[in-house]
């Protein structure tokens, strides 16, 4: 994987954690549409043109869970690079953050219905596959900078490495 590549299209995920008796829990949802159908991801998408990946996360948690974070509350726990050498299109780079701190009651959206998941009950194996990889970690307060080769399947990660330059 060492010929030159096209920018990827860049998104952002954004987890947001709460205590809930003594448990922490993180907000995630099965998404309705779009790339990722079926599976439960955190909140998030695609920036827009002359977005930052902190303003997106922003927007993003507003639109799918009509939930109020600020830009200053994000927590940068690091970069993910997903390559899909069998669809192109599906190629992209996705900043990951984490707020303990938000305002307002997570509600259904045209994305997705969010529902709070213990932290070490997260559903990785309805997740994208490279989820368990470096998820578990970040929950538990850690950075992640990671780059998943998808296989044929378009689901199955055949290859991860901490970095690709
Ligand atoms: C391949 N392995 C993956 N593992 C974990 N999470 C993944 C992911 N691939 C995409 N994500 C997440 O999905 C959102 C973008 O989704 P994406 O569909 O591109 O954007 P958005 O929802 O704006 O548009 P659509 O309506 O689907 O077109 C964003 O949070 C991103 O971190």
């Amino acid at each position: 994987m060492t010929e030159p590549r096209m920018p990827l299209p860049q998104v952002c995920v954004c987890y947001l954690l709460r205590e809930s008796e003594g448990r922490t829990q993180v907000l995630l949802g099965r998404k309705k549409h779009g790339l990722g159908r079926g599976y439960f991801v955190g909140l998030g998408g695609k920036l827009e043109p002359g977005e930052t990946a902190v303003e997106a996360a922003v927007r993003e948690v507003h639109e799918e869970s009509g939930v109020t974070v600020r830009a200053a509350d994000l927590e940068a726990r690091g970069r993910l690079t997903y390559l899909f050498p069998h669809r192109e299109a599906w190629s992209q780079e996705s900043s990951v953050f984490v707020t303990r701190t938000f305002t307002g009651v997570p509600a259904a959206s045209d994305e997705l219905d969010p529902e709070w998941f213990d932290v070490d009950r997260v559903p990785l194996a309805e997740m994208w596959d490279d989820a368990k990889h470096w998820l578990p970690g970040v929950l538990a307060g850690g950075r992640v900078r990671r780059t998943f080769t998808f296989g044929a399947d378009l689901a199955s990660v055949v290859d991860h490495r901490v970095h690709v330059a």
